[in-house]
């Protein structure tokens, strides 16, 4: 069963996505975009460490090794970690945009169970533009980029500056990444007029 809320469905007046002329060429792993990042961090012992690289298009692929830390029932993965898995993937869309953008809404369909030490082959890709609103789109395959699809999403990211983290982040957080030059570099990586 699949179904999406038609908030998810493109305006008639949206547009097709762009990739930024200085994107990330194809195949480029994009890196964290925050050390700390529960999705893509290598501060986290128990995150996702996920991976991801630049895709052709407004496109992105990304894996995610299921430990057990990420259990739900015996063995399995949990589905808000698989969840998070798809929303990280998708958040990584904005290197290519050059945007910075936050979910607004996600909605998942859960198709296959995942075991644990399964590698989970992510793939999204953004679909409309619409003023700040992008809409886009992913899945997690098993067994391999052209496996089975496992898990699926929907999403609208709404494109904000980057005093959103600014002015809503914790303060000692923002403070040590306004502190770190790479980190700086980062968020503007994201940025098309910094
Ligand atoms: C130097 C220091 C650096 C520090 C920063 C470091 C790094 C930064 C770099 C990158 C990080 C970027 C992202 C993180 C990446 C990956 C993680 C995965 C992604 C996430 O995990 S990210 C966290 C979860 N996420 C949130 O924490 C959002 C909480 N939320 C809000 O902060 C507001 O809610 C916001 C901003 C979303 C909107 O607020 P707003 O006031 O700006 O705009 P507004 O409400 O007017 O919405 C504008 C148009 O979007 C439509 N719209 C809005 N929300 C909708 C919904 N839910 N459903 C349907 N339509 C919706 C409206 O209907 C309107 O549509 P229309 O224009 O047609 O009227």
């Amino acid at each position: 069963m699949s179904g999406t809320s038609s908030v998810l469905n493109p305006p008639a007046d949206a547009v097709a996505p762009v990739r930024h002329p200085d994107a990330p060429a194809p195949g480029e792993l994009l890196g964290t975009h925050y050390e700390h990042c529960f999705g893509c961090g290598g501060g986290q012992e128990h995150g996702l460490h996920l991976a991801a690289r630049a895709g052709e298009g407004v496109s992105v692929t990304a894996e995610f090794t299921v430990r057990a830390a990420h259990q739900g029932a015996p063995g399995l993965a949990h589905g808000g970690i698989l969840a998070t898995a798809l929303d990280e993937t998708l958040g990584s869309l904005h290197w290519v945009l050059r945007t910075i953008a936050v979910t607004g809404r996600l909605e998942t369909d859960f198709l296959l169970p995942v075991p644990v030490d399964t590698v989970l082959y992510l793939e999204a890709e953004v679909t409309a533009v619409h003023g700040r609103k992008i809409y886009c789109t992913a899945t997690g395959r098993l067994g391999g980029p052209d496996g089975d699809v496992a898990v699926r999403a929907d999403a609208l990211f709404i494109e904000v500056k980057v005093d959103h983290f600014i002015d809503n982040g914790r303060p000692e957080e923002i403070r040590a990444a306004m502190e770190d030059p790479d980190q700086v570099r980062r968020a503007r990586a994201f940025e098309v007029n910094p």
